[in-house]
């Protein structure tokens, strides 16, 4: 029998939570051999509300569950955590850019950077799912003297998976046809979802597909799909940011599949043009724990133009938070 894991998840009381800590327990995340122990932090005013959702995992009596803390104290939830999903956030609403919430949200990153620095795993692996997510990671990392940057990542694989199955569904294939897409940059209506590189059943994509349609129709749809659900249900997507959470995390400790390219927001590198200092959604593979930033995809003059505009606006994302950066 393996040691447990420790899996601390903020905002557990929160509706991506909600999708998340069931599936975790379930042994999606790390595995169907891998005991876990929850360590869950909330707000005061939401303990109530976590503790009913800890009653529900203990009715299922999932046998790779090996313990649930609960907290409000960052200190006590981070105690040792061997990864740290950092969903806790406010979302936003009908009409909001995600950058509408670095004033409300940016500032949580501060603190918990500071206590993941002092009680977590030193090799702690951190997803931050909170929005703006990929700044929020950006203030987190120079808020967490002593872990190593490189384990500090933000969400892209939702992005991802919608491209995935974007395009699968326009050449009518499987989105396990796909390789290859890339969600470059931000998570936000800038990222550019790019599928120069993409096959589809061995077929280059950009010979299946024209322009006017990456224009008009994928590359829009991929940007907003968050608002469109956000204006469908009336709330932000949750279910499928969970299953992304899982599956960046999964494909980050257990390995991506030979050949398999997942997207994840990681601390730019100057790799394919982007200096360092943005955290930002590159090509990766995984293996052995570690991720590595797939090199030499093509950048053609379609593509430079829209990772140059995603690459500007987390700069100045960046500048208006200048004073979080520790
Ligand atoms: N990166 C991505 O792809 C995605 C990111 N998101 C973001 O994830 C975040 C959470 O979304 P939901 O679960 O739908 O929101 P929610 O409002 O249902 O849950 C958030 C929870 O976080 C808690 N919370 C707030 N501040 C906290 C703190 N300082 N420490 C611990 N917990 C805290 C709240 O009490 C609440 O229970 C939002 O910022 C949302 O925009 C959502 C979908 C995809
Ligand atoms: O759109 C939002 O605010 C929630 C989110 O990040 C997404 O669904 O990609």
């Amino acid at each position: 029998m393996k040691a447990p894991v420790r899996v601390a998840v903020t905002g557990a009381a929160g509706q991506i939570s909600y999708s998340l800590l069931f599936r975790i327990a379930s042994g999606d995340m790390l595995g169907k051999d891998q005991p876990v122990i929850l360590q869950l932090l909330e707000i005061e005013p939401a303990m109530n509300a976590l503790k009913g959702v800890i009653m529900e995992l203990d009715d299922c009596a999932f046998p790779l569950l090996h313990g649930v803390v609960a907290s409000h104290d960052p200190m006590v939830a981070f105690k040792d955590a061997d990864i740290a999903l950092l969903v806790g956030a406010r979302p936003r609403s009908k009409g909001m850019e995600r950058k509408d919430l670095l004033e409300s949200n940016g500032a949580i990153f501060t603190g918990q950077g500071k206590a993941l620095a002092a009680v977590a795993n030193k090799n702690v692996k951190v997803l931050v799912v909170g929005n703006p997510a990929n700044t929020n990671a950006l203030i987190l990392s120079k808020n967490a003297p002593g872990l190593n940057p490189k384990n500090i990542t933000s969400m892209m694989r939702l992005d991802h998976n919608r491209a995935m199955t974007q395009l699968a569904n326009k050449v009518g294939a499987h989105s396990t046809d796909v390789k290859d897409v890339v969600a470059w940059g931000n998570h936000s209506s800038t990222q550019y979802p790019d599928i120069f590189n993409a096959t589809v059943k061995g077929k280059k994509a950009s010979e299946l597909v024209d322009e006017n349609w990456l224009v008009n129709d994928f590359i829009p749809t991929v940007q907003k799909r968050g608002a469109a659900i956000i204006e469908a249900r009336g709330l932000s997507s949750a279910a499928s940011a969970a299953n992304a959470a899982i599956d960046h995390i999964r494909s980050w400790v257990l390995g991506t599949a030979e050949g398999e390219v997942v997207t994840m927001g990681v601390p730019s590198d100057g790799s394919y043009g982007i200096p360092e200092g943005v955290m930002f959604g590159y090509p990766c593979t995984c293996k052995n724990g570690e991720y590595t930033v797939v090199q030499g995809f093509e950048i053609n003059e379609f593509s430079r133009k829209y990772i140059d505009i995603t690459y500007k606006e987390l700069c100045e994302e960046r500048d208006s938070i200048k004073h979080l950066l520790g």
